[in-house]
């Protein structure tokens, strides 16, 4: 694969903390235009990835590439081009959903697609007057994901976006990411628990064991070599393929 087919990519990237690796050696390829599901256990370490490449964490060794921009050298220039919403979102709550956004376009400087346009994408209303602190859980997560791509950005970093979003939801928001891909260009790299959502939503699929990129593949091969999907995919890889499929 050319390297500027590739929205995301990173060679021999580590993460210390306190002398311990637990990111090691990893190496993580996102091609442009795709749903990227990002699955491992529990502490594998995919949001430690993620901080990496939206300039939260700074890599202790390697190389990180994101749109074609090293998160070190030019981690300003990557803030503009992309959206995030790792761990809980944080916001103003006293105020409402859209000044929140208002404060938001101002610090990017961008007009990017409008306020009530990205509310409406996350079935948010617009003419909600409520303070953000009297909001929902999933009315939270909405509204990161709204955040998220009120500036138009290039690529999409959302960790666990459907957390806390009812079935309703959860289906608004798969419909939302396939969207985003297709009418707006945007790639999207998600990780997510709920295999049967990264199922539906993704098109690659890359697997984190203990801090290190096992495979990345596309979904549509793993359908065909596994019957029953991607849960039995993802116990084998986990287990270092020692679990039957
Ligand atoms: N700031 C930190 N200091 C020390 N250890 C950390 C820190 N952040 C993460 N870790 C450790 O790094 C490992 C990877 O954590 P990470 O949160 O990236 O996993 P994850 O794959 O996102 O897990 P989950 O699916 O539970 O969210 C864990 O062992 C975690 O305890």
């Amino acid at each position: 694969m050319k390297t500027n087919d590739l929205a995301v990519k990173t060679e021999k990237l580590v993460k210390a903390f306190s002398g311990q690796e637990m990111i090691k050696s990893c190496k993580m390829n996102v091609r442009y235009g795709c749903i990227y599901g990002f699955l491992g256990a529990n502490g594998a370490g995919k949001t430690t990835m993620f901080k990496m490449l939206t300039g939260l964490l700074l890599p202790t060794a390697g190389k990180a590439e994101v749109l074609g921009m090293d998160v070190v050298g030019r981690r300003d220039d990557i803030l503009k081009n992309i959206g995030s919403m790792i761990d809980v979102p944080i916001f103003y709550d006293h105020l409402t959903a859209v000044k929140n956004l208002e404060i938001h376009l101002a610090y990017m400087g961008v007009q990017g697609m409008g306020i009530p346009a990205a509310l409406e994408l996350v079935g948010l209303e617009p003419s909600n007057k409520q303070p953000v602190s009297r909001y929902s859980l999933g009315m939270r997560q909405r509204l990161g994901i709204a955040r998220a791509v009120v500036h138009n950005p290039k690529l999409l970093i959302l960790d666990e976006p459907i957390n806390g979003l009812d079935p309703m939801g959860i289906r608004e928001m798969r419909e939302l990411f396939l969207r985003l891909v297709q009418k707006k260009n945007m790639t999207i790299l998600l990780s997510s628990h709920m295999l049967n959502e990264i199922e539906h939503t993704a098109d690659t699929v890359g697997v984190i064991v203990n801090g290190t990129i096992v495979e990345e593949t596309e979904l549509s091969t793993i359908k065909q070599q596994y019957a029953n999907g991607l849960e039995d995919y993802l116990i084998k890889k986990m287990t270092g393929g020692k679990q039957n499929a």
